[in-house]
């Protein structure tokens, strides 16, 4: 019996592609929840990832694309990762300590100096560079930004990594949980297979396909055998696209919904029948609904 109130909250996760954000997650969150992947900018989903702390839900908001936008899509994840970042409770910087701070880090900075929320620096990689360079660093970017706590951790090996996750927990604002302790590993995991799924749309197609599908997890369902099935509809922008995912004589979409299922089962550590269906919503790509049904705003104006 404890008598110590719950807790939760929202951490916004701030880092340059490559600077170890997936890893990161992983090690908080304790089962694989986001993509670890040498490709930038993998990254689509929102929510990525609840950790518990005690009695702390640590919700984790990614910020994608909060680099160097190009495409729209990426322009509306700028705009959503800022907006992210004013609505969290709790601010965090990840920087790749070997990479240190360049131009991009740089104007991250400055930007974070206006955030009023609770900052923490999280330089990352550690097991890459010399002491004397992370106090520089370290020092440097406080100078900028003036941070509340200065972390420095390695994602990959899990050092730092639980003293990171006691100080978030102790910054969660008390109050009920948001999700029920057992949702907390299947919400990302739909976002999760989703992003599975597209990534293997990716790896086939990413020649033929000018633009990245949009893949939704329609439907999780925990059966009795102890297996899951999942249903996921993979939207693309026209006719000609969907013809070209499913392949011919649907060749195409079964290789692809076989890699997915592997990865899915090994991220959700059970077996997997995934069904995948694929529909033509034409301009996806510029319809301001999709955008909201990510989580996402319109990007106003014209690129
Ligand atoms: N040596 C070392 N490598 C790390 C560490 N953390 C992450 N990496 C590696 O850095 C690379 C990028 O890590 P990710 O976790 O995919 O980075 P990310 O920020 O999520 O990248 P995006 O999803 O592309 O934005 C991977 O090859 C990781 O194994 C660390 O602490 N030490």
């Amino acid at each position: 019996m404890s008598d110590t109130p719950t807790r939760a909250g929202f951490v916004a996760l701030i880092g340059a592609p490559n600077a170890g954000k997936s890893t990161l997650l992983n090690q908080l969150v304790g089962s694989k929840v986001s993509i670890v992947s040498r490709k930038v900018q993998t990254t689509r989903a929102l929510v990525r990832g609840i950790a518990m702390a005690g009695q702390a839900q640590i919700i984790f908001v990614d910020t994608p694309g909060i680099f160097k936008p190009r495409r729209r899509l990426d322009r509306a994840m700028v705009t959503s990762a800022w907006g992210g970042a004013a609505d969290a409770d709790v601010v965090c910087l990840l920087i790749d300590a070997r990479r240190g701070i360049d131009a991009e880090a740089e104007a991250i900075l400055e930007k974070l100096g206006e955030v009023r929320q609770p900052k923490i620096l999280i330089l990352n990689k550690i097991d890459l560079v010399a002491r004397d360079s992370l106090l520089a660093l370290a020092a440097a970017a406080n100078e900028k930004a003036g941070f509340d706590h200065t972390f420095m951790i390695s994602a990959l090996r899990g050092d730092g990594v639980d003293d990171l996750n006691t100080t978030l927990a102790g910054l969660m604002p008390e109050g009920p949980w948001l999700y029920p302790e057992d949702q907390v590993s299947e919400a990302p995991l739909r976002v999760l297979a989703a992003e599975i799924t597209r990534e293997k749309i990716y790896d086939r197609l990413h020649q033929e396909l000018p633009y990245d599908a949009h893949v939704v997890t329609e439907s999780w369902e925990n059966r009795k055998d102890g297996s899951v099935r999942i249903e996921q509809t993979v939207f693309v922008a026209r006719e000609s696209q969907r013809k070209i995912v499913l392949g011919k004589g649907g060749q195409t979409i079964r290789a692809i919904g076989q890699a997915a299922r592997v990865e899915i089962a090994e991220a959700a550590e059970c077996p997997v029948h995934l069904f995948l269906f694929v529909k033509v919503r034409e301009n996806w790509a510029d319809d301001p609904e999709r955008y909201r049904e990510m989580g996402l705003e319109f990007p106003k104006g014209a690129y």
